[in-house]
Protein backbone atom coordinates (compact mmCIF):
# COMPACT_ATOMS: atom_id res chain seq x y z
CA UNK A 1 0.00 0.00 0.00
CA UNK A 2 2.77 2.16 1.21
CA UNK A 3 4.50 1.38 -1.67
CA UNK A 4 1.88 2.14 -4.05
CA UNK A 5 1.32 5.45 -2.83
CA UNK A 6 4.71 6.13 -3.03
CA UNK A 7 5.17 5.03 -6.72
CA UNK A 8 2.39 7.85 -7.63
CA UNK A 9 4.52 10.96 -6.46
CA UNK A 10 6.00 11.15 -10.11
CA UNK A 11 4.10 10.38 -13.36
CA UNK A 12 5.35 8.15 -15.03
CA UNK A 13 6.56 6.04 -11.89
CA UNK A 14 10.20 6.56 -11.11
CA UNK A 15 10.00 2.27 -11.24
CA UNK A 16 8.75 2.66 -14.90
CA UNK A 17 11.67 4.90 -15.62
CA UNK A 18 14.71 2.73 -17.54
CA UNK A 19 16.56 2.49 -20.19
CA UNK A 20 18.35 -0.63 -22.14
CA UNK A 21 22.24 0.57 -22.52
CA UNK A 22 23.29 -0.78 -26.55
CA UNK A 23 25.98 1.54 -27.02
CA UNK A 24 29.25 0.01 -26.40
CA UNK A 25 31.26 -3.42 -24.76
CA UNK A 26 34.24 -3.47 -23.21
CA UNK A 27 36.65 -6.30 -22.03
CA UNK A 28 39.68 -6.78 -20.56
CA UNK A 29 41.72 -7.64 -24.11
CA UNK A 30 40.24 -3.68 -25.00
CA UNK A 31 41.50 -1.25 -22.15
CA UNK A 32 45.27 -0.15 -22.23
CA UNK A 33 47.56 -1.62 -19.66
CA UNK A 34 47.70 1.81 -17.94
CA UNK A 35 44.48 2.82 -16.35
CA UNK A 36 45.38 6.47 -16.64
CA UNK A 37 45.95 6.06 -20.88
CA UNK A 38 41.86 4.57 -20.48
CA UNK A 39 40.70 6.95 -18.83
CA UNK A 40 42.81 9.86 -20.97
CA UNK A 41 41.04 7.57 -23.59
CA UNK A 42 37.48 7.98 -22.36
CA UNK A 43 38.21 11.62 -21.25
CA UNK A 44 38.78 12.71 -24.57
CA UNK A 45 36.01 10.60 -25.99
CA UNK A 46 33.67 12.41 -23.59
CA UNK A 47 34.86 15.65 -24.64
CA UNK A 48 34.77 14.97 -28.45
CA UNK A 49 31.21 13.86 -27.56
CA UNK A 50 30.82 17.54 -26.57
CA UNK A 51 29.53 15.87 -22.77
CA UNK A 52 28.19 18.80 -20.96
CA UNK A 53 30.57 19.14 -18.11
CA UNK A 54 32.55 15.83 -19.14
CA UNK A 55 34.90 16.95 -16.45
CA UNK A 56 32.30 16.52 -13.44
CA UNK A 57 32.92 14.23 -11.07
CA UNK A 58 30.90 13.29 -7.91
CA UNK A 59 33.21 13.30 -4.67
CA UNK A 60 32.47 11.13 -1.78
CA UNK A 61 34.32 12.06 1.91
CA UNK A 62 34.02 10.75 5.10
CA UNK A 63 34.39 12.49 8.37
CA UNK A 64 36.13 11.14 11.42
CA UNK A 65 33.28 9.04 12.40
CA UNK A 66 32.82 7.47 9.19
CA UNK A 67 29.74 9.44 8.15
CA UNK A 68 29.98 10.54 4.11
CA UNK A 69 28.98 12.79 2.19
CA UNK A 70 29.25 13.54 -1.81
CA UNK A 71 29.15 16.59 -3.94
CA UNK A 72 30.06 17.54 -7.48
CA UNK A 73 33.73 19.29 -7.88
CA UNK A 74 35.13 19.73 -11.23
CA UNK A 75 38.36 17.93 -12.68
CA UNK A 76 40.94 20.26 -13.26
CA UNK A 77 43.71 17.99 -14.33
CA UNK A 78 44.94 14.61 -13.85
CA UNK A 79 48.57 12.49 -14.66
CA UNK A 80 49.97 9.40 -13.14
CA UNK A 81 50.29 11.23 -10.02
CA UNK A 82 46.54 11.66 -9.68
CA UNK A 83 43.33 13.51 -10.19
CA UNK A 84 42.84 17.31 -9.08
CA UNK A 85 40.19 19.62 -8.24
CA UNK A 86 40.16 22.71 -6.38
CA UNK A 87 38.27 24.29 -3.38
CA UNK A 88 37.99 25.41 0.17
CA UNK A 89 39.88 24.04 2.39
CA UNK A 90 37.43 24.67 5.25
CA UNK A 91 34.74 23.16 3.86
CA UNK A 92 33.36 19.92 4.85
CA UNK A 93 34.87 18.23 2.31
CA UNK A 94 38.37 20.14 3.00
CA UNK A 95 37.41 19.35 6.97
CA UNK A 96 36.48 15.27 6.28
CA UNK A 97 39.57 15.34 3.75
CA UNK A 98 41.92 16.57 6.73
CA UNK A 99 40.67 13.62 9.16
CA UNK A 100 40.25 11.38 6.59
CA UNK A 101 42.13 11.18 3.63
CA UNK A 102 40.26 8.25 2.25
CA UNK A 103 37.75 9.52 -0.70
CA UNK A 104 36.27 8.32 -3.49
CA UNK A 105 35.78 9.59 -7.54
CA UNK A 106 32.69 9.21 -9.69
CA UNK A 107 32.24 10.40 -13.10
CA UNK A 108 28.94 9.80 -15.36
CA UNK A 109 28.83 10.32 -18.72
CA UNK A 110 25.07 9.02 -19.67
CA UNK A 111 24.74 9.67 -23.52
CA UNK A 112 28.53 7.46 -23.44
CA UNK A 113 26.32 5.17 -21.25
CA UNK A 114 29.79 5.25 -19.30
CA UNK A 115 30.91 5.74 -15.50
CA UNK A 116 34.26 5.54 -13.89
CA UNK A 117 34.77 4.88 -10.13
CA UNK A 118 37.66 5.63 -8.50
CA UNK A 119 39.31 5.05 -4.94
CA UNK A 120 42.15 6.34 -3.42
CA UNK A 121 43.85 9.10 -0.82
CA UNK A 122 43.97 12.87 -1.12
CA UNK A 123 46.91 14.91 0.00
CA UNK A 124 46.86 19.21 -0.82
CA UNK A 125 48.35 20.54 -3.85
CA UNK A 126 51.49 22.34 -3.55
CA UNK A 127 50.79 25.81 -3.02
CA UNK A 128 52.43 26.91 -6.69
CA UNK A 129 49.93 24.97 -8.34
CA UNK A 130 47.44 25.77 -6.22
CA UNK A 131 48.52 29.58 -7.21
CA UNK A 132 48.79 28.81 -10.79
CA UNK A 133 45.31 27.31 -10.85
CA UNK A 134 43.71 30.25 -8.62
CA UNK A 135 44.93 32.77 -11.23
CA UNK A 136 44.33 30.89 -14.37
CA UNK A 137 40.33 31.21 -13.16
CA UNK A 138 38.31 34.59 -14.66
CA UNK A 139 38.63 37.30 -12.12
CA UNK A 140 35.14 37.27 -11.28
CA UNK A 141 35.75 33.40 -9.77
CA UNK A 142 38.57 34.37 -7.76
CA UNK A 143 36.88 37.12 -5.95
CA UNK A 144 33.84 34.78 -5.52
CA UNK A 145 36.24 32.28 -4.01
CA UNK A 146 38.08 34.88 -2.03
CA UNK A 147 34.56 36.17 -0.35
CA UNK A 148 32.39 32.69 -0.20
CA UNK A 149 33.13 31.31 3.54
CA UNK A 150 31.84 27.82 1.98
CA UNK A 151 29.81 25.11 4.01
CA UNK A 152 29.47 27.83 6.50
CA UNK A 153 26.22 29.14 7.50
CA UNK A 154 25.46 32.39 6.86
CA UNK A 155 22.74 34.98 7.38
CA UNK A 156 21.42 35.37 3.99
CA UNK A 157 23.03 36.45 0.67
CA UNK A 158 24.30 39.96 1.08
CA UNK A 159 27.21 38.51 3.33
CA UNK A 160 28.60 36.98 0.54
CA UNK A 161 27.47 40.07 -2.23
CA UNK A 162 28.81 43.14 0.18
CA UNK A 163 31.83 40.79 0.72
CA UNK A 164 32.24 40.36 -2.82
CA UNK A 165 31.72 44.80 -3.37
CA UNK A 166 34.87 45.07 -0.71
CA UNK A 167 36.86 42.71 -2.35
CA UNK A 168 35.95 44.29 -6.06
CA UNK A 169 37.35 47.73 -4.71
CA UNK A 170 40.43 46.13 -3.26
CA UNK A 171 41.19 44.35 -6.75
CA UNK A 172 39.33 45.52 -9.57
CA UNK A 173 39.26 43.69 -12.55
CA UNK A 174 42.73 43.47 -14.11
CA UNK A 175 44.70 43.22 -10.60
CA UNK A 176 46.10 40.36 -8.94
CA UNK A 177 43.51 38.83 -6.12
CA UNK A 178 45.95 36.51 -4.07
CA UNK A 179 45.93 33.82 -2.81
CA UNK A 180 43.31 32.82 0.09
CA UNK A 181 44.96 30.82 2.27
CA UNK A 182 41.76 28.49 2.84
CA UNK A 183 41.57 27.76 -0.37
CA UNK A 184 43.56 25.27 -3.34
CA UNK A 185 43.87 21.94 -4.88
CA UNK A 186 43.43 18.31 -3.95
CA UNK A 187 45.16 15.48 -5.65
CA UNK A 188 43.42 11.80 -5.62
CA UNK A 189 46.57 9.46 -6.04
CA UNK A 190 43.93 6.54 -6.87
CA UNK A 191 44.88 2.69 -6.19
CA UNK A 192 41.38 1.59 -7.87
CA UNK A 193 39.60 2.25 -11.04
CA UNK A 194 37.08 0.77 -12.99
CA UNK A 195 35.42 1.72 -15.95
CA UNK A 196 31.74 0.94 -16.14
CA UNK A 197 29.99 0.44 -19.55
CA UNK A 198 26.41 -0.17 -20.05
CA UNK A 199 25.22 -3.19 -21.98
CA UNK A 200 21.32 -4.84 -22.30
CA UNK A 201 19.68 -6.34 -19.87
CA UNK A 202 22.11 -4.87 -16.82
CA UNK A 203 24.67 -7.28 -17.96
CA UNK A 204 27.30 -4.18 -17.99
CA UNK A 205 30.66 -4.43 -18.62
CA UNK A 206 33.03 -3.65 -15.47
CA UNK A 207 36.38 -3.42 -16.23
CA UNK A 208 38.95 -2.64 -12.92
CA UNK A 209 42.17 -1.52 -12.37
CA UNK A 210 43.84 -2.04 -8.73
CA UNK A 211 46.99 -0.96 -7.85
CA UNK A 212 49.48 -3.09 -5.08
CA UNK A 213 52.57 -1.24 -6.20
CA UNK A 214 53.12 1.96 -7.79
CA UNK A 215 52.85 1.92 -11.31
CA UNK A 216 51.69 -2.19 -11.32
CA UNK A 217 48.28 -2.35 -11.64
CA UNK A 218 45.94 -5.39 -12.08
CA UNK A 219 43.21 -5.57 -14.74
CA UNK A 220 40.28 -7.56 -13.57
CA UNK A 221 36.11 -7.93 -14.85
CA UNK A 222 33.86 -7.41 -12.25
CA UNK A 223 30.27 -9.16 -11.81
CA UNK A 224 27.73 -6.03 -12.48
C1 LIG B 1 28.74 21.15 -11.91
C2 LIG B 1 29.28 21.55 -10.54
C3 LIG B 1 30.63 21.79 -10.40
C4 LIG B 1 31.15 22.14 -9.16
N1 LIG B 1 32.50 22.29 -9.03
C5 LIG B 1 33.04 22.57 -7.83
C6 LIG B 1 34.45 22.62 -7.65
O1 LIG B 1 35.24 22.37 -8.57
N2 LIG B 1 34.92 22.94 -6.42
C7 LIG B 1 34.09 23.18 -5.37
O2 LIG B 1 34.57 23.49 -4.27
N3 LIG B 1 32.75 23.10 -5.49
C8 LIG B 1 32.20 22.79 -6.70
N4 LIG B 1 30.83 22.69 -6.83
C9 LIG B 1 29.99 22.91 -5.63
C10 LIG B 1 30.01 21.65 -4.77
O3 LIG B 1 29.18 20.64 -5.34
C11 LIG B 1 29.57 21.90 -3.31
O4 LIG B 1 28.32 22.54 -3.25
C12 LIG B 1 30.60 22.75 -2.54
O5 LIG B 1 31.92 22.42 -2.89
C13 LIG B 1 30.43 22.59 -1.04
O6 LIG B 1 30.59 21.23 -0.71
P1 LIG B 1 30.83 20.70 0.79
O7 LIG B 1 30.00 21.57 1.70
O8 LIG B 1 30.35 19.27 0.76
O9 LIG B 1 32.30 20.81 1.06
C14 LIG B 1 30.29 22.29 -8.05
C15 LIG B 1 28.93 22.03 -8.20
C16 LIG B 1 28.43 21.65 -9.43
C17 LIG B 1 26.96 21.32 -9.55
Amino acid sequence: MLYKSYMSFTKPSLADLRENYTKAGLSVEDVEPDPFLQFKNWMDEAIANHIVDANAMTLATADKDGMPSARIVLLKHYDRDGFCFFTNYTSQKGKDLANNPHAALVLHWKELERQICIRGTVHKTSHQESESYFHMRPHGSQIGATASPQSHQIADRSVIENREVELLKDYPEGTTVPLPEFWGGYRLDPHYIEFWQGRPSRLHDRIVYTREHRNDWQISRLAP
